[in-house]
């Protein structure tokens, strides 16, 4: 037991000390305290344990970037307290046993942690609050992570959660702390008191946790941190005109040197940026331009896509699956384990889709138009994959990867919730050729294919042999074929949805197991355009 007793500060997401209401509120004393404070942070194998499943289809395991990125976070976290007189305080564990360990053994008399609407977050806070409350440990767990309470905006919306953008900002008007000054710094922190028999370590490194340095060629560009954040946002705001113009979709999805958008989502994910300070910056930039977008389009905008992601995600039972989520089109998808490990390993055949699927193994991020290409073209597009072995992929190996929006993204793409207009399929040919006609993006992320000539470059298969002995590069064995036949491929897809779609409509919604099984004989009987497909793709792999 320590001499004292004092304030325990959980961090999970919210690595950073601006605009950090949990860990302002365990900074101040109290009379009848002795004031120590505890920043702690716990490495959860829930997250990070590299087991041998790792690297099956669908495994969902944070990927050797985003452990990096969380790493430095912490880094620069624990630098940044010590700045202010404290220290990080790193456990190993279930964080809910450790954390009540450490209540225990440090004689807590207030817990302190931002609010998480996550399942896996808000089930631990049931364990962790259950046992805080018995033993008389005050809590204090504010939303701070959004812009909104999504529990809020759905209490203002009778219950349910609003299921278009614009009902959403209908609901949420503008943010009640928005019209207050944040609290951006803190100058001082509470000592550390003693830590008894807790097993502290320092921050580990990727080796400690069982990842291999080495597995990739080209690591992240992005650093993790608060600094590094609040600097990255600094320069993305500096250019006012490149601000008041932004307009999504509009924007490059090949730039790669200098991308289109902010990449502030890493640290959004890992709260090293808030969110609120952020809008508030967007919202004094407005002020002082002629003309702004607006939303959906404008980058506030963005940050209101953010918590619209948040808040269905948030009021939606088994938001995260297609079976038993209301909101979710039931759609008899392929188990084609071949198809999803070609996408997923950039062997399309494809360069266009495996350039992209380069970057996301490379860099842990790409643009929101590069996410939405590879997106359809597994799903609806062209191969007819479940979203949620999709979804699994982008969880592991995003550095941004985050629970609502992935699930939310991965639900508009494949047309299974949100968006419902099946016949628009991203040409995995065209679309790319669009903004990067020399196909420099694919030359950098698959450099087998950087000596062909600009004309063969989205579909080298069609190059004659004498230009891929040219350019190096023989499709079949250099270079895969492709795995499909884009027009026929997705002229199946289109028919497939248009059938799932009409069987969703008859059973409006309430689809049972036995429906399931009803819809997927239905689609088994008609299988010759698959098997037609099937024959293609022999003939062209
Ligand atoms: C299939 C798919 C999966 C995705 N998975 C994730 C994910 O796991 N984590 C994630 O943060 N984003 C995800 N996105 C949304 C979007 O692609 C990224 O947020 C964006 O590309 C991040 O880059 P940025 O920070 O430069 O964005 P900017 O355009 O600069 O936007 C600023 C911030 O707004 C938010 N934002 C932007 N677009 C969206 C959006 N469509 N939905 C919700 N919030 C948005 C992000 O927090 C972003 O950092 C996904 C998109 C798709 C199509």
């Amino acid at each position: 037991m320590s001499s004292g007793s004092g304030s325990l500060m959980w961090f999970r997401k919210g690595l950073r000390i601006h605009d950090n209401p949990a860990l302002e509120y365990a900074s101040k004393g109290s009379n009848f305290l002795s004031n120590f404070l505890y920043p702690v942070f716990v490495v959860d194998p829930h997250y990070m344990k590299p087991d041998p499943e790792a690297f099956s289809p669908g495994s969902s395991k944070a990927g050797l970037n985003r452990i990096q990125f969380l790493l430095e976070s912490l880094r620069d976290l624990d630098l940044n307290l010590k700045r202010l007189g404290s220290r990080l305080l790193v456990l190993k564990g279930e964080p809910s046993e450790v954390l009540i360990r450490c209540l225990k053994e440090w004689d807590v008399k207030k817990l302190c942690f931002e609010y998480d609407t996550e399942p896996y977050y808000q089930a631990l806070d049931v364990k962790v609050k259950s046992h805080a409350s018995t033993a008389g440990i005050e809590i204090y767990s504010p939303v701070s992570h959004t812009l909104f309470n999504p529990a809020d905006i759905i209490r203002k919306n009778g219950g349910k959660p609003p299921l278009s953008y614009q009902s959403f900002l209908k609901l949420a008007g503008e943010p009640s702390w928005a019209s207050s000054p944040l609290s951006i710094t803190l100058s001082s922190l509470p000592p550390v008191g003693n830590t008894g028999n807790c097993n502290i370590s320092e921050v580990p490194t990727v080796e400690e946790l069982g990842y291999e340095e080495t597995q990739q060629d080209e690591l992240s560009p992005f650093r993790g941190g608060e600094t590094e954040a609040l600097k990255r946002l600094r320069e993305s705001i500096e250019n006012k005109e490149w601000v008041a113009k932004f307009e999504k979709p509009k924007g490059d999805p090949s730039a790669f040197l200098k991308p289109a958008t902010t990449v502030l989502s890493p640290y959004l994910k890992f709260g090293c940026l808030s969110s609120r300070y952020f809008y508030i910056c967007l919202k004094d930039l407005y002020k002082n331009v002629k003309t702004h977008t607006v939303p959906p389009v404008s980058l506030a905008g963005q940050l209101l896509w953010r918590d619209f992601f948040y808040t269905v995600a948030f009021g939606t039972p088994s938001f995260d699956r297609m079976r038993g989520n209301k909101i979710c089109k039931q759609i008899p998808w392929n188990d084609d384990d071949e198809l999803l490990v070609a996408w997923r390993e950039a062997r399309t055949g494809f360069p266009w889709i495996d350039a992209i699927m380069t970057q996301l193994r490379m860099w842990g991020w790409m643009h929101h138009l590069a996410r939405h290409c590879v997106a359809c073209f597994l799903t609806r597009g062209d191969l007819f994959v479940h979203w949620e072995k999709g979804r699994d992929v982008f969880e592991r190996l995003l550095i941004d990867s985050d629970w609502a929006i992935n699930n939310g993204n991965w639900l508009w793409l494949s047309c299974s919730s949100f968006f419902y207009q099946y016949n628009r399929i991203y040409s995995p040919i065209s679309f790319g050729k669009k903004y990067d006609p020399n196909g420099d993006y694919i030359r950098h992320f698959l450099p087998v294919l950087k000596d062909m000539p600009k004309e063969y470059i989205y579909e080298p298969w069609t190059a004659p042999l004498s230009i891929q002995n040219k350019a190096k590069c023989i499709i079949g064995r250099d270079y895969p074929k492709p795995v499909v036949a884009h027009d026929s491929a997705s002229k199946d897809c289109r028919r497939r949805m248009a059938e799932a779609y009409a069987l969703n409509q008859k059973m409006s919604g309430m689809v049972s197991a036995e429906d399931l099984r009803n819809l997927r004989r239905k689609l088994e009987e008609d299988k010759k355009p698959e098997v037609e497909n099937k024959r293609q793709r022999k003939l062209i792999g």
